[in-house]
């Protein structure tokens, strides 16, 4: 068994920092992690290279001295985004990708894609010039369940995209179900397409929202479904298979605007990401893979060579504790709970 573990220095392919107050409260709290792949669902979202570049600097004032955190920034792909505006962010190394949210799907999509059909310029120049497409993978057709709205998507959307503009390389993000993770294996010869998979799919089904009453800490987009799929995350998790890496999607909100008769969407996972992902690897007897998931697979697929630094864990006798909240302002963020104890540790450096 395990006692230390040492990891080439962990990546967040998926990371909602926010702005303002919360930027402040929250962006410590990830500044351990190598590199983040940053949404840009703000409100307004960012759109343009030069938003993209000064939220950037945002995110930087934010960060702790002696942070490691670099911040990789996207822009929000909308039905106005220009091609050649996109092409050259990229190209400048501005952005690192672009982001997809269906109109409606989740927070802040109002500015996302209706018609996806008005977007292809952008998908051509894109698979031209090899910048990734991030997706947010969820229909938004009222008729659809919504337990179902990703498997529909793949079908009626993704892959639809994908045969019509080759060459085009996505990251289905945030996958929650046994299609998802099918889709992505079956797909990603040549690097065509990875799947990020969050911390919190890989510990809750749906159960842990509705089972016993609501819990709105607990509710996220896509939605955590049954059982099966949760089994099926964990197994592309941790089998160390090069498409799938960690993207946490810790999406901070006050829990003012989560505890509502309407609450909103996302987990903060940040604070404790590290530890439940070692806890989760060691009950799957799978710790010798982890560092393909946080540290080595995201970075293949970016085309980025991994963090040369190391970071260490260590498992405690006794429980590690994390805080329930945390203070932003006025307001307060409930941390991601788990559901059983942790006891692994990251040390100082
Ligand atoms: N995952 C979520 O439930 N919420 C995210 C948006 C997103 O990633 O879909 C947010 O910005 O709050
Ligand atoms: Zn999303
Ligand atoms: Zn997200």
């Amino acid at each position: 068994m395990y006692k230390t573990l040492t990891l080439r220095r962990p990546d967040d392919w998926h990371l909602h920092l926010r702005d303002g107050e919360m930027l402040q409260t929250v962006a410590p709290h990830s500044a351990a992690f190598g590199r983040a792949i940053i949404m840009p669902n703000l409100v307004p979202p960012v759109v343009t290279s030069e938003q993209a570049r000064a939220y950037r600097e945002r995110i930087l004032a934010a960060l702790p001295e002696g942070a490691a955190l670099q911040p990789l920034m996207t822009l929000y792909l909308t039905e106005t985004t220009d091609p050649a505006d996109v092409v050259a962010a990229h190209r400048d190394g501005i952005i690192a990708a672009v982001k997809l949210y269906p109109a409606g799907a989740t927070t802040n999509s109002a500015s996302g894609v209706t018609d996806f059909d008005r977007v292809r310029p952008v998908f051509e120049a894109m698979a031209e010039a090899g910048v990734p497409l991030c997706v947010h993978g969820e229909v938004t057709d009222p008729e659809v369940d919504i337990f179902d709205r990703e498997a529909v998507f793949i079908d009626r959307v993704l892959d639809p995209i994908r045969r019509a503009t080759l060459g085009l390389r996505v990251v289905m993000e945030h996958i929650t179900t046994a299609e998802g993770v099918d889709y992505v294996r079956d797909h990603a010869a040549g690097g065509a397409m990875g799947g990020t998979i969050t911390t919190h799919h890989l510990v809750i089904n749906r159960n842990a929202i509705l089972a016993g009453g609501i819990r709105p800490h607990y509710y996220c987009l896509p939605v955590a479904k049954r059982e099966r799929h949760r089994l099926a995350l964990r197994t592309a998790a941790t089998s160390g298979q090069g498409p799938f890496f960690l993207g946490t999607d810790s999406a901070p909100h006050p829990d003012r605007a989560k505890l509502q008769p309407c609450g909103c969407a996302g987990c903060f996972t940040a604070p404790n990401t590290v530890s439940i992902l070692a806890q989760v690897f060691e009950q799957d007897g799978a710790l010798d893979q982890l560092e393909a998931f946080t540290s080595l697979n995201g970075p293949a697929f970016y085309r980025l060579p991994p963090n040369e630094d190391r970071i260490r864990l260590s498992r405690h006798q006794t429980p590690v504790t994390f805080p329930q909240e945390i203070a932003a302002g006025d307001e307060t963020v409930t941390v991601f709970d788990p559901g059983f104890p942790l006891f692994w540790h990251t040390e100082p450096a």
